[in-house]
């Protein structure tokens, strides 16, 4: 706060104090002073009923500094859900609606190779009106790997909004509170990736996206201190969808039925099913710890469901989470307003989160040096570098009311998955061949392998149009690939103009070392062959009515011609 606004905050809780020497007070009459030609007048009533007037210049500093402390008011919303869910989606209907909010979305990425960035905003997002701003923060869960990026970025985006609102905005038109509240700071100039186009949005993880999406968020961030943003104990959004069968014992309480139990080694078999009962246990601590956390539940992917299912999951999650507002919808698409600066904030909730952070930091040492007692989810020596750390969501699993205690690294490991990610920029990817070897492994090694695959591809220009790759790779087609337990379905367009053609897959599930290397095998296995350009036709003997037309005269004249049109100017240029 300014040393004006300081003096004036003082004067206005006591008329007695502050403001000597800047305006000028009179203790004993109702007196007026003038300073540099401003009127200054301080009032001075009946006692108790005192009055300050401020100079121009003190009112301006006043307001701006207000105006400021206003503006550092970035609500921040975490959106979060399991693989899947939708949040993706529904980040992209926040981006692309028209609520004359500026965005920022804050997105933790699941997985080796950055995918969720390329579909969300420039990925082909139409956008709205307002300029739009996606950070990543590379894989890791909120709660624990990258809560410091996260907190650093939230911390960058007020700073941002600050210094933007402190730019010559004192003389800008008074906003109402709402206004205000909707209108997003201005960018600022010079390109700053953070500064830049938008105003903060958190987004979500990949899995249980915070976005803070769990990765997602969206809309703002309380200049809080930087342990409660981190926390992500900000607006909770839980996109949930469609698979009610799972979900509905969950909620109803029976869904930990399957808690873990004491494996002992070397029972390879029961090993595999305590695997499995550990998972699910796992992710029905996860859905309920989100759940706990959340004041807004969407049960995305209604379209999936039958109404009388979507009855009962409303009433389960009502029942069993009675603060939580619930909303289907589909493709996420809701009124903005339902979710964007709600500022459901909740202190009791925060601070137990910080007992919970508290509690794993206490957890973390403990096990330090012990070697890690559950062992059943890394099944079969894999190494655990590979191991995601899951969700963000499970910091909330000791704010779950239901279940405060419950260990962190439960729900991280018991979940077992593991990502791997492969890059390939040599060349497209054949996309014939590509769904052929991924229907063949999906078969050869289950469909329950992989819980969820996505991917931008660069294919070549033969999808979309059925045909076998042909001899030149032309521009090639961006092909985005989405796919949950053995379901996978595709999208192409054409890459923008400009755009580095690159493909990314990220494959996530129960991924032994030996998958992980097939699966990136696999990929790359499915690069289109080069092949070589086919001689130009030879000269013939060209019809009466061509040679008129002047296009003839010569065999090499039309060839060369062909390949202008055709192939961008002939020579070996298949790469168009
Ligand atoms: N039928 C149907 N499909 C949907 C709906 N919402 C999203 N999807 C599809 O579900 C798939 C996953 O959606 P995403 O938005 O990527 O899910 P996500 O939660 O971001 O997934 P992760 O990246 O794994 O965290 C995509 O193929 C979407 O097109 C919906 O309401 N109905």
């Amino acid at each position: 706060m300014c040393i004006f606004c300081e003096r004036a905050r003082a004067s206005l809780d006591d008329p007695l104090a502050g403001l000597d020497g800047v305006g000028g007070w009179d203790a004993d009459s109702s007196t007026t002073t003038t300073t540099g030609g401003s009127s200054s007048r301080f009032n001075r009533g009946p006692r108790g009923s005192r009055e300050a007037t401020l100079t121009l210049r003190q009112k301006r500093e006043a307001e701006r500094c207000e105006e400021l402390k206003r503006r550092a008011r970035l609500p921040v919303t975490v959106i979060t859900g399991f693989l899947g869910a939708g949040k993706t989606t529904f980040v992209n209907h926040l981006l692309s609606a028209r609520h004359g909010r500026k965005l920022a979305v804050i997105e933790n990425e699941f997985g080796e190779v950055a995918i969720d960035d390329a579909l969300l905003g420039d990925g082909g997002v139409e956008r709205g009106e307002e300029a739009q701003q996606v950070i990543l923060m590379p894989n890791g869960c909120m709660c624990c790997r990258v809560r410091g990026d996260l907190v650093d970025a939230l911390k960058r985006l007020i700073v941002s909004a600050s210094e933007r609102a402190s730019l010559g905005d004192g003389d800008a038109p008074q906003q109402t509170q709402q206004e205000a509240d909707k209108s997003p700071p201005p960018p600022s100039p010079g390109g700053d990736p953070l500064g830049g186009a938008a105003a903060p949005a958190v987004a979500p993880p990949s899995s249980e996206a915070a976005v803070a999406r769990d990765t997602a968020t969206a809309g703002g961030v309380e200049a809080a201190p930087a342990p409660a943003v981190a926390g992500a104990q900000l607006d909770g959004i839980i996109l949930e969808c469609s698979g009610l069968d799972e979900l509905a014992p969950v909620l109803q309480g029976n869904g930990d039925a399957k808690s873990s139990t004491p494996v002992e080694e070397g029972a390879e078999e029961e090993e595999e099913a305590a695997d499995s009962s550990a998972a699910a246990a796992a992710a029905a601590t996860l859905v309920k710890s989100q759940l706990a956390l959340s004041d807004r539940v969407l049960l995305n992917k209604s379209d999936l469901i039958s109404p009388a299912q979507g009855d009962a999951l409303v009433d389960a999650v009502k029942a069993n989470f009675p603060g939580a507002a619930v909303t289907r919808c589909e493709r996420g698409k809701v009124d903005v307003d339902l979710v964007l600066g709600v500022e459901s904030f909740s202190l009791d909730k925060a601070l137990e989160m910080d007992k919970h952070f508290a509690d794993i930091l206490a957890d973390k040492k403990k096990n330090s040096d012990k070697h890690d007692g559950h062992h059943h989810h890394h099944r079969h020596g894999e190494a655990k570098a590979n191991t995601p750390p899951h969700g963000g969501g499970e910091k909330s699993a000791a704010a779950a009311a239901s279940s405060p205690g419950r260990d962190h690294r439960h729900a991280h490991d018991r979940l077992g998955a593991q990502s791997v990610g492969v890059e390939v920029a040599e060349g497209p990817i054949d996309w014939t061949k590509f769904t052929s070897w991924l229907k063949g492994f999906l078969e050869k090694e289950g469909e329950e392998l992989i819980w969820r695959l996505k991917g931008v591809l660069w294919t070549t220009a033969a999808n979309g149009s059925g045909a076998a790759t042909t001899w030149g790779w032309g521009a090639g087609r961006r092909t985005v690939v989405q796919g949950l337990y053995g379901h996978f379905e595709s999208e192409v367009s054409d890459w923008p103009a400009g755009a580095t053609r690159v493909s990314r897959m990220v494959f996530i599930g129960d991924l032994s070392p030996r998958v992980q290397e097939a699966l990136r095998a696999g990929v790359r296995s499915c690069v289109a062959v080069r092949r070589a350009r086919p001689p130009p036709p030879k000269p013939r003997a060209i019809a009466g009515r061509e040679r008129g037309s002047g296009v003839g005269g010569g065999g090499g004249g039309f060839a060369s011609r062909l390949g202008a049109v055709k192939f961008g100017g002939g020579g070996n240029d298949l790469f168009l």
